[in-house]
């Protein structure tokens, strides 16, 4: 096999890091390039230790990587920065962006939600929303892929075949999400200091997280209409791992146990959507380190109301597994290759 010669930009960060302990052993990626901001000039072993047996690139700035000699480009760059960057690299090259300058396809909706104006409308329109499961035709021709976000992932893979079918009424949607806080990034912030974010969990972002315009696109794409959800994300003491518990209405004549089949029919032969079997309960320890997404489907008590829970790893399923499983995708090469790590379980 060829091998593809692969930039991570931002490479110091979560996501970079991710992505390294996964192409580190992957047969088709070879990383040529790997990039910083303030930490441009390091040795890799210097900023991670953990990859000190690896035999890496150090750390450049992005203006000193000749593209030319690039197939490949993931983009873990802070949202808002990319746009500028991914503008400039050639044609030639294939592109995962990460972050969230990609996602939404109206540029207004962008503007509104992201406090500035989209720098680079005509790129937006040529991005392929790289929900892997439910967009592979679409993946595989891509030259741009914007990777979901980590809570649009968790609250999109059991939401829209449930909405694509009809089983459920597309209005009263709510979606309680929590995280861990690897999910803010590594970068120094008040909010993310130990003492601010351990013993303790608190919601952020009430009535107004940028993921929800996100979600919303998705679900409103899957039920032909106009889809508002009530999203309330949470910040949790645990470093990584995202469990969102998502209040639905059934549509009529529809109980959970019909909700649960159909999810485990749709994802039956998934390698990394699974539906746990009646009483099973996802938790963000089952699916650690692992490109998983586990959903669980159960009755509530409150009749006409049914719960759905999906579990997954901010890190990985929500950004860097999933951006593995779409480039795997953009080569034509089997999509679970590098990924098929089972969870670091307890
Ligand atoms: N963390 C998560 O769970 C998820 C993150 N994402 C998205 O993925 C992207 C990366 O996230 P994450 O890895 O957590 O972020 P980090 O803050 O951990 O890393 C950001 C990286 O970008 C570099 N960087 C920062 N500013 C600039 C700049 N102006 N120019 C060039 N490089 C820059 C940093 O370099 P240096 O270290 O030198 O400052 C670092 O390598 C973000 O868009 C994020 O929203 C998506 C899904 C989940
Ligand atoms: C815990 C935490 O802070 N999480 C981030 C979301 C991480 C992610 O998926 O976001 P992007 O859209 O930036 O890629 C947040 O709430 O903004």
């Amino acid at each position: 096999m060829d091998e593809i010669k692969t930039a991570i930009l931002g490479a110091s960060g979560y996501t970079g890091a991710e992505l390294l302990r996964f192409l580190a052993g992957h047969p088709a990626f070879r990383v040529t390039a790997l990039t910083a901001d303030r930490k441009a000039g390091q040795a890799m072993a210097h900023v991670f230790p953990h990859f000190a047996a690896l035999t890496l690139p150090d750390l450049v700035s992005i203006d000193q990587v000749d593209f030319s000699g690039i197939d490949a480009v993931f983009c873990c760059l802070p949202h808002g920065t990319t746009q500028d960057v991914i503008s400039t690299l050639p044609a030639s090259v294939k592109v995962c962006d990460l972050s969230a300058d990609f996602r939404l396809r109206d540029v207004e909706t962008y503007a509104r939600w992201y406090g500035h104006p989209h720098q680079a409308p005509e790129l937006q329109k040529t991005a392929v929303y790289g929900l892997t499961e439910l967009a592979r035709p679409e993946i595989r021709k891509a030259r741009l892929v914007a990777n979901p976000g980590c809570y649009p992932t968790s609250a999109q893979l059991p939401l829209i075949p449930l909405l694509r079918a009809g089983l459920i009424k597309a209005d009263d949607i709510i979606i309680d999400a929590m995280s861990g806080v690897s999910g803010a990034g590594r970068a120094a912030k008040e909010a993310n200091l130990y003492t601010e974010v351990a013993e303790g969990i608190h919601p952020y972002g009430i009535a107004g997280h940028r993921h929800a315009p996100e979600i919303e696109q998705g679900l409103s794409d899957a039920a032909g209409r106009t889809v508002d959800v009530s999203f309330t994300p949470h910040l949790m003491p645990m470093n990584r791992g995202m469990l969102s518990t998502i209040h639905v209405r059934p549509a009529a004549g529809v109980d959970a146990a019909a909700l649960r089949s159909a999810l485990s029919e749709i994802y039956r032969d998934e390698p990394f959507v699974r539906v746990l079997p009646d009483g099973g309960v996802p938790a963000t320890r089952n699916v650690r380190g692992s490109n998983l997404c586990l959903i669980g489907v159960f009755a509530d008590r409150v009749p006409g109301r049914a719960i759905l829970v999906s579990a997954i790893d901010n890190l990985v399923k929500g950004a860097s597994g999933q951006a593995l499983q779409n480039m795997n995708l953009m080569f034509g090469l089997p999509e679970t290759m590098g990924l098929d790590l089972q969870p670091l379980f307890p």
